[in-house]
């Protein structure tokens, strides 16, 4: 069901309101600095745009605006765990929250920007052990920042996985390049291998890969678009890269045929035996930050 929206919580001229379709709300925000639109369903980020800049982030143009259908493209929030269920098939891939929709809680204009919070009511998934708290804050200025906090309310430990799975504009992916990853093990989730990066990360075919013990910011250069963007992160030790490449992309429905080209996911993520294990009363925030900048 759409979620109320508290008109109280606008700001004149920078954060409103904006329907993408009937009962299909999304957040727009517009300061000096940026502007993004975020949609309520998955609390989705879907377009980022700092001044002076192309789109950092990418969204496709046969996305599904739907609820109960994960968009494809923006910054899906992959919670309680990411990929699939570690034991249950018929879960949903990449957890609850980026199918739902969340409500806007809390908004506030700084000298760097526009700050929102939103809040995923957690009460209805009979799936999670105890009580959660669920909270993304985006802030959206020359930087995108977006943490997300698990407390537990209740007073069973629950075990958190997931990923800010940020799909981020390139102008052509053959010729953009990932540095920061050098000599980190990782697993090639499409050969089923483990292997060490040793050199910089290019692209000719599908890339699927889970970075291990990685934790240090991780940079995307685009020479077509001639700028670089920092993907930094806190309360993670796996990034994940993604490229689906021609005919994983052909394979996707509400992706375009020749569109693997205009992205790729830096993923700050909690994988594999990256997962924490929060007790009663504790939390834990996984948090990325964007940073384009354009070649001098
Ligand atoms: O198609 P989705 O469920 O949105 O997942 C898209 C992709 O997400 C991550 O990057 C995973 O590592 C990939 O294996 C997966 O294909």
């Amino acid at each position: 069901m759409a979620p109320t929206l508290d008109k109280s919580l606008t700001l004149p001229f920078e954060l409103w309101f904006e329907d993408f379709a009937p009962d299909y709300p999304t957040i727009r925000v517009s300061n000096e600095f940026a502007s993004a639109t975020i949609a309520l369903h998955g609390a989705q980020v879907i377009d980022y745009i700092p001044k002076g800049h192309e789109p950092v982030i990418f969204t496709s143009k046969e996305a599904v605006f739907r609820e109960g259908k994960a968009i494809r493209g923006g910054v899906p929030v992959c919670w309680p765990w990411f990929g699939a269920h570690p034991e249950d098939a018929s879960q949903p891939a990449h957890g609850f929250a980026r199918n739902r929709f969340w409500q806007l809680t809390s908004t506030r204009s700084s000298d760097t920007g526009t700050e929102l919070t939103l809040t995923l009511d957690t009460e209805s998934i009979d799936a999670l052990p105890s009580k959660v708290a669920l909270t993304l804050t985006i802030s959206v200025g020359a930087e995108l920042t977006l943490e997300l906090t698990t407390t537990n309310l209740g007073q069973n430990a629950i075990e958190i996985g997931g990923a800010l799975h940020t799909y981020l504009t390139v102008g052509d992916i053959a010729q953009a390049s990932i540095q920061g990853l050098e000599s980190h093990e990782y697993l090639d989730t499409v050969a089923s291998m483990r292997e060490t990066q040793n050199s910089e990360i290019t692209f000719a075919a599908e890339t699927d890969a889970i970075y291990l013990n990685a934790t240090q910011p991780v940079t995307l250069h685009d020479p077509v678009l001639k700028r670089s963007i920092q993907v930094a992160k806190k309360g993670s030790r796996t990034t994940v890269v993604w490229n689906p490449w021609i005919d994983k992309a052909t394979a996707l429905s509400d992706l375009l045929d020749d569109e693997y080209h205009e992205f790729v996911c830096i993923e700050a993520a909690n994988a594999l035996d990256d997962t924490h294990s929060i007790g009663q009363d504790e939390s834990h925030t996984l948090a990325t930050t964007i940073t384009a900048t354009s070649y001098a």
